[in-house]
């Protein structure tokens, strides 16, 4: 793994934007589906995730759902239930009311909040499949009170019979009736533009690849997306305190994810450097996925040397990762300076697969540094707000005037008119 000092570090632009080559590539994937529909989904189908499947086949039925369980362990099951009670209870602390104020005059303010109607999530299974993808994305939704929950999942890691059964079982556990095999852009612009098979949604959730993250980029405007929840990320930021085995190992628990993946040290340490790069090729050789991690690390990884943890602070707010380890000597000591980071995993015990899989959080983050302004997916994102505007007379009389001489200000008397028409009828002003 390269070992250079932060200011000669740029992150690869493709991780933030895909190449030219993908984004045509999303582009025409798109329009295809938009203009073709079904047709699209099953040509891609078969191209991308070497599936053929028979026309009206891509929603998944009952039968095959109960059927996958029979292919998957009971240890599984006990994980994955355990999993979704840690998933709810934390999403369930999110849960926003809708309030009312009532005002001294009579008046009323206050904020609706519902949940979405209909919400497509993404579940990835392209080069693994993500079981623990369909309880982050369904457990918030269904906490919010989302009536109609739409999964799609592509059908390339399940062998012939499809969909990969694991992922089945989750949704069938986590109570998903809607299903459909279709992945990819495909995927996105049928949930988005809606085609006979897949009716659309009003937002599209849940992470992916470049192809995933670049469509659901193209498609936000139609439809609301939660973020560019994109080819996963991390940063450990450690000093001489840390164990170089466990960086290394949080380091690759990402790169293995995607040739995209990108793992970071940040370390004032040169010997942790050294260390931590001869650990990476030793468990590096030793992974079943090695090529993935391998072309990650060299292309999109790097140890990043600075002169203290401050400075280190300092990179890690530049890059704002999807996921930042602090390994230091009292990593509390530094969360108040840490302000762009999609989760934060302190201390030597809070690997990133703990928050993959179980503690609670979600685990679908904003990636190429939108962690600047976006949110992991929460409960909010299945939520939509409406005002609520009551004034009694009495409120209106009061303020009536102020109301016509902002709209006056900015030009707009139809605006000072309708205020004041109830002003002179019933304030006893003017005509
Ligand atoms: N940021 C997050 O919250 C988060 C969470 C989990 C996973 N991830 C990321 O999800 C991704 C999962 O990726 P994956 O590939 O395993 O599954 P995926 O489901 O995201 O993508 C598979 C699909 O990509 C499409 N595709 C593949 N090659 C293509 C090409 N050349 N042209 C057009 N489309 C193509 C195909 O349609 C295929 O079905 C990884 O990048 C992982 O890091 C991110
Ligand atoms: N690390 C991924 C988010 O970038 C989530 C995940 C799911 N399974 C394993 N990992
Ligand atoms: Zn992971």
């Amino acid at each position: 793994m390269r070992i250079l000092a932060a200011d000669q570090f740029q992150l690869k632009r493709e991780v933030e934007y895909g190449t030219p080559e993908q984004n045509e590539a999303v582009r025409q994937i798109v329009a295809a589906v938009q203009k073709e529909g079904d047709a699209a989904l099953l040509r891609y189908t078969e191209q991308f995730d070497g599936v053929r499947l028979e026309a009206g086949s891509l929603r998944v039925p009952e039968e095959e759902i109960q059927a996958a369980y029979d292919r998957v362990d009971s240890d599984f099951l006990i994980a994955i239930r355990e999993a979704a009670v840690n998933i709810r209870a934390f999403h369930e602390k999110q849960m926003r009311k809708s309030w009312m104020d009532l005002q001294p005059d009579g008046s009323m303010l206050g904020q609706i909040m519902r949940p979405l109607k209909r919400v497509g999530l993404y579940v990835p299974g392209g080069k693994a499949a993500y079981p623990s993808s369909v309880l982050m994305n369904v457990i918030p939704a269904q906490v919010a009170g989302v009536p109609e929950i739409v999964m799609v999942t592509p059908p390339s890691t399940g062998g012939k019979e499809g969909i990969d059964p694991y992922i089945l079982v989750t949704a069938a556990e986590a109570g998903v009736k809607e299903m459909y095999r279709v992945g990819g852009a495909q995927a996105v612009a049928a949930l988005a533009y809606g085609t006979s098979s897949i009716p659309p949604v009003d937002k599209i959730c849940g992470p992916g690849n470049i192809y995933v993250a670049l469509a659901k980029r193209l498609v936000f405007g139609a439809v609301n997306i939660d973020s560019i929840a994109g080819p996963s990320e991390i940063i450990v930021l450690a000093d001489d305190s840390a164990d170089p085995s466990y960086v290394a190992a949080d380091l690759l628990s990402q790169a293995e994810h995607d040739e995209m993946a990108s793992a970071i040290l940040v370390t004032p340490s040169q010997k942790l450097a050294e260390a931590v790069a001869s650990e990476v090729e030793k468990q590096l050789a030793e992974l079943p996925r090695e090529a993935i991690a391998r072309r990650s690390i060299d292309d999109y990884g790097a140890i990043l040397t600075v002169g203290s943890i401050e400075e280190g602070i300092a990179v890690v707010n530049r890059l704002a990762p999807e996921h930042l380890e602090v390994m230091t000597e009292d990593p509390m000591r530094y969360l108040g300076m840490i302000e762009n980071a999609g989760a934060i995993f302190l201390g030597p015990y809070s690997s990133e697969p703990v928050g993959d899989y179980f503690a609670g959080p979600n685990h679908i983050i904003p990636t190429n540094g939108t962690a600047r302004f976006s949110s992991p997916v929460n409960v909010d994102d299945f939520l939509k707000k409406s005002s609520l505007i009551y004034y009694s007379k009495e409120a209106l009389m009061a303020s009536g005037e102020k109301i016509i001489t902002l709209a006056r200000h900015e030009g707009l008397e139809g605006h000072a008119r309708a205020v004041e028409i109830r002003l002179e009828r019933e304030g006893g002003k003017g005509k």
